[in-house]
């Protein structure tokens, strides 16, 4: 099959993925490999996955071995400790890390970045083509003090070993703070009922990086951290439904039920720019007709999507029936009765299963979650657009 996506440079939006042909609902679009993951520090010094392959230590089958040179490091057997002393958890990585256990005073988001810099670093020495691609993607700026904070740490833990690779200055370090900002992807297991998700790893991804954002996006991403097999960390890309050739495809860059303010605050402030789509200009109407008209009586500044009465100020599939007659907002709400998963809390982008698998198993139209794994059969999304008032002729 041709590739899905090439490249393409749009004006405002620098580099971007275009359908190259028709692409089908639920196709799968991109299976991208990561330049590089590191560990989220709080998940890292948990202990409760595996330092290499980031899978759940207490899966069935692994056991637990610890690094033999630094504390609190474990791999889920041995074939993964091998493959991590010529990778992940090299010599280098490994001063690097136990460097990071003396270091006093820095805040858990500060011994994440770090374990980034520790992995990015690395990469140079081991593999120069892929931190080259690393520093072609897209940054934004990170303030001058937690650089230097950050440059200091890297070299004294770096610092101790044979010699400095020529990659190691503050404009490098910036640099790479730079890119993480903007394109860490974060790994997840698929959230359990009443358990928040929470990120263990972050993933580094050239073509995957390529996605820009859009509020109603076309496309979304699925990790399977905890499955067997090779690529467990790689991240894949399914259509929402069908797209023209020549279109562009984007993810959303959080979840979709997120509030008007709260999206384009969030993409301002680590993005770098203000969002334009056709979603957040219908919200931004909204905003001057809704003004002074919350719960509380006062206005936030904050647009709860068609809703009179969302609590948090994020969209649930219930508040879709509450839009008013206008064709945009219609819709939308359709958007969110289809795509947003209709597990309470989840969050999440329903997408339909690979057309291959959906023709095997018979599951014509049905749908899969891609935070929580919830599929939802055809028979289910007609009943959810019956009781909001929306079935379709
Ligand atoms: C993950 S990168 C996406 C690829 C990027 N366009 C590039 O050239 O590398 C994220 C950056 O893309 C740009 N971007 C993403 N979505 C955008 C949008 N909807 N409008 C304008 N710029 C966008 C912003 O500069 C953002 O910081």
């Amino acid at each position: 099959m041709a590739m899905a996506l090439r490249q393409e440079e749009i004006a405002g939006r620098g580099r971007a993925l275009v359908a190259t042909r028709g692409l089908r609902a639920g196709e799968v679009l991109l299976r991208d490999s990561p330049l590089l993951v590191y560990e989220e520090a709080e998940a890292a010094e948990s202990g409760a996955f595996c330092s290499h392959c980031e899978r759940l230590l207490s899966l069935p089958g692994r056991e637990a071995v610890p690094c033999s040179a630094c504390e609190g490091v474990t791999f889920c057997g041995e074939s993964c400790l091998e493959s991590a002393r010529s990778g992940s958890h090299n010599a280098r990585v490994c001063k690097g890390i136990t460097a990071l256990k003396k270091r006093k005073g820095f805040s858990l988001e500060r011994r994440t970045l770090a374990r980034f810099l520790i992995a990015a670093y690395d990469l140079a020495f081991r593999d120069t083509k892929a931190f080259v691609k690393l520093l072609e993607l897209e940054g934004q700026e990170q303030e001058e003090e937690v650089v230097k904070e950050l440059h200091e740490f890297v070299v004294e833990a770096f610092g101790e070993l044979e010699a400095l690779p020529s990659e190691i200055s503050l404009e490098t370090t910036g640099g790479l703070l730079a890119r993480d900002a903007c394109n860490a992807f974060g790994l997840m297991a698929p959230s359990k009922a009443g358990e928040e998700r929470k990120v263990r790893a972050y993933a580094m991804f050239a073509q995957a990086s390529m996605f820009n954002h859009d509020c109603l996006p076309n496309a979304c991403r699925f990790e399977y951290v905890d499955r067997d097999g090779e690529g467990n960390t790689d991240v894949i890309v399914r259509a929402l439904h069908e797209i023209e050739e020549g279109s562009e495809v984007c993810l959303s860059y959080f979840p979709i039920d997120w509030a008007y303010g709260d999206r384009q605050t969030r993409l301002h402030e680590e993005y770098g720019f203000w969002c334009k789509c056709a979603r957040c200009k219908v919200e931004s109407e909204w905003k001057d007709e809704d003004e002074g008209e919350d719960d509380e009586g006062e206005s936030d500044g904050e647009l709860e999507v068609g809703a009179s009465d969302v609590g948090a100020g994020k969209v649930t599939s219930e508040d879709a029936g509450s839009v008013d007659d206008d064709e945009d907002d219609f819709g939308h709400a359709i958007f969110f009765v289809k795509y947003l998963c209709p597990v309470e809390e989840c969050g999440g982008t329903m997408a339909p299963l690979p057309p291959g698998e959906l023709d095997a198993q018979g599951l014509e139209g049905s749908m899969e979650c891609n935070y929580c794994g919830h599929v939802r059969s055809d028979e289910e999304f007609h009943r959810d657009l019956e009781e909001h008032g929306m079935v379709d002729d």
